[in-house]
């Protein structure tokens, strides 16, 4: 190890970036986003940084990031997932090389399941709640809307992933649901601190003594329901995917499944998950399904107030196709690429090199970390010209000059996001359809969002806006 991180430290020499203290300066500041946007500048398309003794390796270069994504004997994740593992174990975001494949390939057919694409019911219902929520705010001067999405996201994964009606936005009060909240919040907060990085450090702070209360709740609770449905398949002498497909409730209505209902039922045809590994996968449905969603919502909403023709445009297209957005919806689409491109959920995300790798003329060598700034690479000039601007129309203009890996908000390859297409983009539809079918978002005076490149991207100054009816 030594001997690996001496060789480490040489050949970082060869490679641009900035010393610790430029990073400490930064990460004080707060403001890593256009620190990295100065580092791109400065550095050129790849350049590294020691993260204590983690040494990372950043690539912004489409040409680069297609090798790292296409490559199949990358599939471990950087140290800085380990933040994660106490909640989520070895659940699919997490795991790595060989372990991970297996799962992966036990999960995806729970992922494309017929019975999945049923989650529009819940968010439709969870649509309109959230607007009831919202009238009281019309007309009522600019507010933070970002608390109200994030509630709506948490019920509509609690009850796609679990099964589970926790009614979160309704009554905030939920014990589950201020677990979820506040896990979040102190991961976040952890994944830029140094000092908080350390484990046996961490357990003895007070964020670590409230992780840990919140971990006992949120494991304590994904066991619970694990029986409860259980018992249910079994109640319902439900075994294997066709009785699923089968079934039907007393009013002959097509029985409506969750994730965690797909995975017992893949354990009852003799697939070898246990429970444990179980829990590990809702756990990480729980958390990938809700904060990437709130936050591409969140910004959404604040582009399209900023800029009202998009938004006619987007209202027009969401009133033409009410009860139809599982449909193409290529304007709506657009915007939502046009977000994602802007503010991905995800701005870098990164993997461990276990042997020496070649990406382009460098060779990276075992025991670095490899990552992949998405955040930089959906800025590249030579792709999206005036790369600040948000122009959904752009995608129209010249989609097929565009490199396949210029824009990589869900990631690609073997470890791209398994919820893209099934949940995230459907949510993403749905919601921002009900949304604009009912308000009008308009700009609050001289907001700018504060974006963070925490876990997922947040706003450090919340999302603000006015809503007016439509
Ligand atoms: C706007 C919404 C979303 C975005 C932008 C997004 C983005 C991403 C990205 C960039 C990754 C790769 C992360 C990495 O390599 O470390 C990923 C992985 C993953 N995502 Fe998503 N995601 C979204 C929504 C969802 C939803 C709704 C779910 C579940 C229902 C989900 C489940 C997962 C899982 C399980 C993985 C790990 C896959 C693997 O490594 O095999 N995501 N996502």
């Amino acid at each position: 190890k030594i001997m690996e991180f001496i060789k480490l430290r040489q050949w970082s020499a060869s490679i641009p970036g900035p010393s610790i203290s430029e990073l400490i300066e930064n990460v004080k500041k707060g403001q890593i986003l256009s620190w990295f946007k100065e580092l791109r500048q400065k550095h050129g398309s790849t350049f590294r940084i020691w993260f204590g003794k983690d040494l990372m390796v950043f690539f912004t270069d489409p040409e680069d990031i297609k090798q790292l994504l296409g490559n199949n004997n990358l599939l471990y994740k950087s140290s800085n997932y380990k933040i994660v593992t106490p909640w989520l174990g070895n659940g699919l975001l997490t795991n790595g090389g060989e372990s991970w494949h297996t799962r992966r390939k036990f999960l995806t057919p729970a992922f494309h399941f017929r019975i999945l694409s049923e989650f529009k019911e819940p968010m439709e219902e969870n649509c309109r709640i959230l607007i009831r929520r919202l009238d009281e705010k019309v007309e009522g001067g600019e507010f933070d809307i970002y608390p109200y999405i994030t509630l709506f996201a948490l019920d509509v994964i609690c009850e796609t992933a679990m099964g589970i009606k926790k009614n979160a936005q309704m009554q905030s009060e939920s014990e589950y649901v201020k677990a979820v909240q506040q896990i979040c919040h102190i991961l976040h907060k952890r994944s830029f601190s140094f000092w908080q990085r350390n484990n046996i450090f961490f357990k003895f702070t007070q964020d670590g003594r409230k992780r840990d209360a919140c971990l006992k709740i949120l494991h304590d609770e994904t066991d619970r329901v694990i029986k409860l449905r259980r018992k249910m398949l079994e109640d319902s002498k439900i075994t294997s995917m066709l009785d699923a497909e089968k079934s039907c409730d007393s009013f002959g209505q097509k029985k409506r499944f969750a994730f965690l209902d797909m995975l017992l039922i893949s354990q009852m045809e003799g697939v070898p998950l246990t429970d444990r590994e179980i829990r590990e996968e809702v756990d990480t449905f729980m958390f990938e399904g809700h904060d990437t969603t709130s936050s591409a919502i969140g910004f959404a909403i604040y582009l399209l107030s900023q800029h009202a023709e998009v938004q006619k445009q987007a209202y027009e297209e969401a009133v033409a196709f009410e009860g139809r957005e599982k449909e193409s919806m290529p304007y709506l689409e657009a915007i939502i690429k046009e977000t994602l491109r802007l503010y991905p959920s995800v701005p870098f995300y990164s993997r461990s090199v276990k042997e020496d790798l070649q990406v382009g003329q460098i060779t990276v060598p075992k025991g670095a970390s490899v990552s992949i700034l998405s955040y930089m690479v959906h800025r590249d000039e030579q792709y999206y010209p005036e790369p600040e601007k948000f122009d959904p129309s752009r995608y129209f203009k010249n989609e097929k000059d565009l490199h396949p890996f210029s824009f990589v908000a869900f990631s690609a390859g073997p470890r791209n996001c398994i919820g893209e297409s099934k949940v995230a983009m459907l949510e993403l539809k749905c919601s921002l359809s009900h949304l604009l079918r009912n308000f009008e978002f308009l700009p609050a005076k001289d907001f700018k969002p504060n974006p963070l490149p925490e876990l997922v991207m947040k706003s450090g100054n919340g999302i603000k806006v006015c809503v007016k009816r439509r």
